[in-house]
């Protein structure tokens, strides 16, 4: 099945325009031609500038540390510098499998016993740091931290790199291995043993294929369970090979997509795919679009790449930070596990509904709601909303002096307000001004009445006095973007601040998803909105932290706290200085959402991930001109995802025949994989949902192994929340599957989803399935 993919154009984004675009298709950028984009990674890798400092201390540290010498990155070397032949013995034909994989396992022992040794050392050098380097000279304590650093940062490497370390083999034409693995690892004489899947010598593995071999003759697969080889899979790509190399095994791609689903994602580092690789390893500066239908791997290459760019320029991403950001919490948590499997935990992951310190939305407005709450038409509402003076404010003035008695009343008071607004348009730092601007009204009644009086004595005396100093904290109260946007479950208070702006007949829908009490995922970009717009106080400087260690007591370091696993925490919601974001389903953000994410990349370079047709946003105009203007202008690299590895042919070919005709835009992946089963749909009566759910249900827990997902509209969950007896089984909302997948799904009332929230997430729903797919309609009367 196949159709011209419709992709999202990016010219408008990058402010490149179509000449920008052509020099980047010329360099090999964009679909079919990465090549160049690799070769200058690779070289920024190799001549990666560094700090002056930085590079004298680590240069001393490394002739005295063992562990330096270990953290060595391997693909520092030259490219024939990288093999690990020595390790292996020769290539016997008529080995068994099982001869292969003890072979396999000779080697993957070497591996795990220089892993443990190196993991002493590095431990013993860390207590060394803290212990014997006393800061005694200048430049000392930087040695010391520089020092303890790595040794830190390699045993939470090692530490994190248990399960499968050494996943792969390729053997060249000319003889020369090279084994890869989750980690960069030398043996005893400095010599690699086994090669960073994401240094650029690990590339042959991910993007060689029969056409383009790259010199490989065999790429080799070794599927471990703990220190254990259990299998080895290969791939012969040398025919002329074939009867020097063994090759076992029927492919590790097709055995790793069909097998069973647990609820968390998993990495895919041992069968990455050609074209994922090369979005993986684009440039992390400007903007990566990564588009293509449903399962093609986008949210898996999106987490891949942050783990590539943490290797390729540690010191940027792991200072400034990478933000990846989810749709849904349930979505976060299935990605979760991904990047601590590669090694990185510093990657801050977030919902669109926790990027407001504080708040962990998890709620979805009604659709009409959501699409008035996410559209720019809020910023002139929020703006007034602002403005207004805030609820229980004393609407009138009355002090004395000098004996008279002066008052401001309502309208007067109302006149200050707005005179203050026009000279800083920030309540929360106008306070000043605001006692500034009432002493100046006071003052125009005081001067006809006492001629004689002062300005400057009539300031003083007047604005230190304590029911003056009152008066100012009830009439301009610091407020709080929680406090403010509460004012607009007020009909009357959303009313005039939508004037011009919010069609009547919204109005109390809006207000009273306001009067809900927890925050909506929307909501959270209206918090987030209303913080700039009431503008934020400079913060207190926390105080700097005393550790000890080992009887010295000292200042700690922000490398020793943060690799200090105990003490590790996540970056604060509202740090806004990311060096990359990385959007997941970047279709379905809204206007305002994008402003929110904007934010947090000023100068940031962006990964955007996205589907359009599975959007839910009803605007994308509005939403493109938003996300425009949130990502900074520079180069675009497209890349574009054509295999679908996650639904079974059968399954994605009932959803595209359902999709086509209903969305104006689809781009349809080619399934990889077939499993024989059929979709199943059925129509029953509206009120025999819940028990042809429950057979359903029973009958998916014995078909498949893993996971089941009952998806229905909202409005049935309190009803078929009772079906739900098992580990295996979830029942999500239309909008909640995004992302997500399960081996059986059972889709409930797609009608009322299509109906409800559109055609693009009723596609979403038919799309999630990687076995099985049974569709369940309600008809007035039944099947
Ligand atoms: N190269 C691969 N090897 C093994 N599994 C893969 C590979 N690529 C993708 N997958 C698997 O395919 C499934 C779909 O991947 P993913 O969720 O990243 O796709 P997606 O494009 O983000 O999907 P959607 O847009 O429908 O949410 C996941 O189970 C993922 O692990």
């Amino acid at each position: 099945m196949s159709k011209s993919a419709t992709r999202f154009s990016w010219r408008s984004i990058s402010g490149v325009g179509p000449h920008g675009q052509k020099r980047q298709l010329e360099r090999g950028i964009g679909p079919g031609g990465p090549a160049s984009v690799v070769r200058s990674s690779r070289a920024a890798i190799c001549g990666q500038p560094s700090l002056g400092r930085d590079r004298l201390v680590r240069s001393r540290i490394r002739a005295r540390s063992a562990v330096s010498q270990s953290a060595e990155r391997v693909d520092e070397q030259r490219p024939e510098d990288v093999d690990t032949s020595h390790a292996v013995p020769a290539p016997d034909p008529s080995n068994t499998p099982e001869q292969e994989v003890a072979i396999e396992q000779e080697f993957v022992d070497r591996v795990y016993e220089r892993v443990d040794i190196l993991r002493e050392e590095a431990e013993g050098n860390r207590d060394a740091g803290y212990t014997h380097l006393r800061a005694t000279v200048p430049g000392a304590q930087f040695e010391r931290d520089v020092f303890v650093y790595r040794a830190a940062r390699r045993i939470a490497d090692l530490d994190s790199q248990h399960e499968g370390l050494v996943f792969g083999r390729l053997d060249f034409d000319d003889g020369r291995v090279r084994h890869v693995g989750r980690l960069g690892v030398r043996d005893e004489e400095y010599r690699p043993l086994l090669i960073d899947w994401r240094a650029p010598a690990s590339a042959p593995f991910y993007r060689a294929t029969a056409v383009d071999r790259q010199e490989v003759a065999r790429r080799r697969v070794i599927r471990s369970f703990g220190r254990d080889v259990e299998e080895v899979s290969d791939d012969l790509l040398n025919e002329e090979l074939a009867d020097k190399l063994p090759v076992i095994g029927d492919g590790a791609l097709m055995a790793a997509l069909g097998r069973k689903r647990t609820g968390r994602m998993r990495d895919i580092v041992a069968t990455i795919q050609s074209e994922q690789d090369a979005a993986i390893r684009a440039p992390g500066r400007g903007a990566t679009v990564i588009t293509g239908g449903p399962g093609t791997g986008k949210t898996v290459v999106a987490l891949h790449r942050a783990a590539y760019l943490l290797y390729q320029d540690r010191s940027r991403y792991e200072a400034a930070g990478i933000l990846v950001v989810g749709p849904s919490a349930v979505f976060m948590k299935y990605i979760g596990r991904v990047l601590p499997s590669l090694g990185e935990e510093t990657a801050a992951l977030y919902s669109l509904g926790e990027l407001y310190a504080g708040v962990e939305a998890t709620r979805q407005d009604r659709p009409d709601v959501a699409a008035v709450k996410g559209g720019t038409v809020m910023l002139p509402i929020l703006r007034r909303l602002a403005r207004q003076t805030p609820p229980g404010a004393p609407s009138e003035l009355r002090i004395t002096y000098l004996g008279e008695v002066l008052k401001l009343d309502a309208a007067e008071l109302a006149a200050v307000r707005a005179r203050v607004f026009e000279k800083e348009q920030r309540s929360n730092l106008a306070k000043t001004e605001a006692g500034r601007a009432l002493l100046v009204a006071l003052w125009r009644k005081v001067k006809p009445m006492l001629p004689e009086a002062e300005p400057a004595k009539f300031s003083r005396d007047l604005g230190s006095r304590s029911e003056f100093l009152t008066f100012l904290d009830h009439w301009w109260p610091d407020l709080d973007p929680a406090d403010v946007l509460g004012w607009a479950s007020d009909e009357r208070r959303l009313a005039s601040a939508g004037e011009g702006h919010l069609k009547h007949a919204l109005i109390g829908a809006v207000a009273a998803s306001f009067q809900e009490t927890d925050f909506s995922i929307p909501d959270v970009a209206l918090l987030d909105e209303l913080r700039m717009i009431l503008g934020i106080k400079p913060q207190q400087r926390q105080g700097d932290r005393i550790r000890s260690y080992g009887g010295v007591s000292e200042v700690s370091t922000t490398q020793d706290r943060y690799y200090d696993r105990a003490e590790r925490q996540a970056r604060d919601a509202f740090y806004e200085d990311y060096a990359h974001v990385i959007v997941d389903e970047a279709q379905d953000l809204s206007p305002m959402q994008w402003r929110m994410l904007g934010r947090r990349g000023r100068a940031a370079g962006w990964t955007i991930v996205g589907d359009e047709a599975q959007s839910s946003w009803p605007r994308p105009k509005e939403s493109a001109d938003a996300r425009n203007r949130a990502v900074p202008r520079g180069r675009v690299y497209e890349f574009h995802l054509t295999k679908n590895y996650r639904n079974s042919k059968e399954v994605f070919e009932y959803a595209a025949a359902w999709a086509e005709p209903r969305l104006p835009v689809i781009d349809l992946p080619e399934a990889v994989r077939e499993t024989g089963v059929a979709v199943e749909e059925r129509t029953v009566a509206a009120d025999a949902l819940l028990p042809e759910v429950a057979g359903a249900v029973t009958e998916a827990l014995e078909a498949v192994e893993g996971t089941v997902g009952i998806i229905a509209p909202y409005k049935r969950h309190a009803e078929l929340s009772t079906v739900v007896h098992d580990d295996r089984v979830t029942l999500v909302g239309p909008l909640e599957s995004k992302g997500l997948e399960w081996d059986a799904v059972i889709a409930a009332d797609l009608d009322a989803v299509a109906k409800g929230h559109g055609p693009g997430v009723a596609y979403v729903v038919l799309t999630r399935a990687t076995q099985r797919l049974v569709r369940i309609d309600t008809g007035p009367n039944g099947a």
